[in-house]
């Protein structure tokens, strides 16, 4: 038996119970409580992904995801200041050269400076247009690199949200459509950190700057600038619903793309073998068609929108040029002036134009990040009550006490009243027909949901009172459909326990008789899996789940038998890898075959969520009960009470 010390308090486990509380609190301050809990995740670091467990809940999207977008942009002030700074200066010397030049060609054209008094501004200019161009490129960089932070922090966030819901969350997306969230979505965000959120208060510094200096010139056209300055500032508001929803569309439209592509890719082997692969090409075909209809519908108002500012500015600038022509005909403005009046427009309208067009994409900004933010602040499928583990070791003792649980209100009771118990170092097969509630014990006894009623316990605590993490420690799984990443044997098995050495490792593989295949692999335990250990059999891929568990050394354990047939010397292997994976453990034993029923201290027979008979298998297997018309099932009629 394997009484296993409670581990220290860890960061998450705060952090966990911290959601537990604001969950409760806040749903409808999300907006304004993110700004709190946004300043509390850390930079780049793993931690950061803990800490945005304090970010209230708001099941659905977020009402304002664009505003929900900017506090996290002050994660990274230093970088702010050196944007808009950046920013400042790169426009600042755009259209001071600009006026510059302007103002050098009034002079020459009217002759009202020497020449050779023009070789200091000509000299300035040139700085000014180097100055500028530098100036850009520092923007550029600083832009991104804050932006490009800013996408990591999402994805770290986004992937902590898939965690906190899983596995419930997770059963009821699309794969390809979660994977698009993550990626595309995220990466349509770039477009509002890296050219709009600072940009605009660059443009509006600027415009604000170009139009004082025009209006000492004369009041006049600087008036005539404001007011098609703030026509232009509104036009991304004119059709600001139509662009939501078309950009909602669009996103939502790339997400069922991206899902078809990703299940027609893993269900590749299907479409082959029943000869399915022109339908799977016919349907992509409609998916992408419909996809462009929204792309069009977006260009389209999006089109409107970019007249509508060409409109606005021509009308602006034309109006400059009138106004100052008639101000010099009048003599109320020098000749001279009239070139540089007409530039500190144009530098006044430019950066405005820039920001209006990459306000084109706020419609897909918007809608990308409705979908982000739907997922990091799902409302955690399981909270903890408290972060602090129990003060000694736990007797890994299990027991499941008058248990009813439920997924979801449409659905009849997965577990009704189900009481029994597995004391230390025992093993209990839980049999029952399909559907019975077998994975369901499982699932909870990992606490990835908690019970509707009744309670379940380890060593006598209620597993509700245990933190999440202390229950991952104190319970490992080996599940019948083992996912293993694409990397290497070693790496898929060291999953268990990160911190394990190469030695206990290889120990544990050796136990569960990994050593004897992966000898033969190409290159040995440093032989990658393939994408969920395609290059494996299911025996092979059991064995290393086997192995996991091993090296994580958890005193409980859930094995979860493969049903599909094995050969012999594989069957072989993995039922000795069982034996070593369960000595001195509890151990939930899901058993499929025979042979492994039987090879359990006690069987517990389940049926509609209850348990219907519990007995060893001799005990059973003598009654007319459940399991001997389980065992008259397996076995096609014939039951065998005697020795396999
Ligand atoms: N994620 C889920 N959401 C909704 N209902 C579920 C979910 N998982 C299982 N169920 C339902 O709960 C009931 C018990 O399922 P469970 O998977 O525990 O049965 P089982 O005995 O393990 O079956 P099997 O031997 O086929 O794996 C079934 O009616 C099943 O349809």
């Amino acid at each position: 038996m394997n009484d296993r010390t409670v581990s220290p308090q860890t960061a998450s486990d705060q952090a966990a119970s911290d959601q537990a509380a604001s969950d409760q609190a806040a749903s409808d301050q999300a907006a304004s409580d993110q700004t709190a809990s946004d300043q509390t995740v850390s930079d780049q670091t793993v931690p950061a992904a803990v800490d945005v467990r304090r970010e209230p809940a708001d099941p659905g999207a977020s009402r304002r995801p664009i505003l929900s977008l900017v506090p996290l942009v002050f994660r990274h002030p230093a970088l702010v200041v050196l944007t808009i700074l950046s920013g400042l200066l790169s426009h600042g010397f755009g259209v001071a050269s600009a006026a510059l030049g302007a103002w050098l060609v009034g002079e020459a054209v009217t002759g009202a400076s020497p020449a050779d008094a023009l070789t200091t501004p000509v000299v300035l200019l040139l700085a000014t247009v180097v100055a500028a161009a530098l100036a850009r490129w520092w923007q550029m960089w600083v832009a991104h690199d804050l932006a490009y932070r800013l996408l990591a922090d999402l994805r770290i966030r986004l992937f902590d949200g898939l965690e906190r819901r899983a596995p419930g969350y997770l059963l009821g997306r699309r794969t390809g459509d979660l994977a698009g969230t993550v990626m595309a979505d995220v990466e349509t965000t770039e477009w509002f950190y890296a050219h709009t959120v600072l940009d605009y208060v660059v443009a509006a510094l600027v415009a604000v700057g170009a139009t004082g200096v025009l209006f000492v010139f004369h009041p006049m056209p600087a008036l005539a600038v404001a007011v098609f300055l703030i026509l232009l500032a509104t036009v991304p508001v004119w059709l600001a619903r139509q662009a939501d929803a078309q950009g909602r569309r669009l996103r939502e439209e790339l997400g069922v793309l991206g899902a078809e592509v990703v299940d027609g890719v893993q269900g590749l082997r299907e479409l082959v073998t029943f000869g399915r692969g022109t339908d799977y090409l016919h349907r992509l075909g409609e998916r992408t068609r419909a996809l462009q209809r929204r792309q069009l519908a977006y260009g389209r108002r999006a089109g409107l929108e970019q007249a509508a500012t060409d409109a606005l500015v021509a009308g602006g600038l034309t109006t400059v040029l009138v106004l100052a022509a008639s101000l010099v005909a009048q003599g109320d403005l020098p000749m001279a002036m009239l070139p540089a009046v007409v530039v500190l427009a144009v530098s006044a309208f430019g950066p405005v134009i820039e920001v209006t067009g990459t306000a084109r994409s706020l419609g897909q900004i918007r809608a990308a990040s409705q979908r982000i933010f739907a997922v990091t602040r799902q409302r955690a499928q399981v909270v903890d009550r408290s972060a602090e583990p129990p003060d000694g070791p736990l007797s890994p003792h299990v027991e499941f006490d008058g248990v009813s649980f439920t997924y979801t209100e449409d659905r009849p009771p997965a577990l009704s009243d189900c009481t029994f118990e597995i004391r230390p170092g025992e093993t209990v097969a839980l049999v029952g027909h399909s559907g019975a509630g077998k994975s369901t014990c499982a699932h909870l006894l990992m606490r990835f949901w908690d019970v509707n009623g009744g309670a379940v316990r380890i060593g006598g605590a209620d597993l509700r009172d245990l933190p999440q993490s202390h229950v991952r420690d104190l319970v490992s799984v080996v599940p019948q459909d083992v996912y293993l990443f694409n990397r290497s044997v070693m790496e898929n098995i060291r999953l268990g326990r990160p911190e394990a050495t190469d030695e206990e490792v290889r120990e544990a593989a050796r136990q569960a008789r990994v050593d004897e295949f992966a000898a033969g692999l190409p290159n040995g335990y440093d032989t990658l899996c393939g994408e969920r250990g395609a290059q494996l059999s299911g025996g092979q891929r059991q064995r290393i789940a086997i192995a996991r568990a091993l090296v994580r050394d958890s005193p409980v354990l859930i094995l979860d038998e493969a049903v599909s047939n094995l050969d012999a010397e594989n069957e072989e292997a993995l039922q000795a890898a069982i034996r070593n994976v369960r000595h001195g453990r509890t151990t939930l034993l899901i058993a499929h075959r025979l042979s492994t029923i039987r090879s359990a201290d006690r069987i517990i027979v389940l049926r509609q969520g209850r348990v219907a008979e519990e007995g060893t298998h001799d005990e059973l297997a003598g009654t007319s009960g459940e399991y001997r018309r389980l065992l008259a099932h397996q076995t096609g009629g014939i039951v065998d009470v005697g020795d396999d």
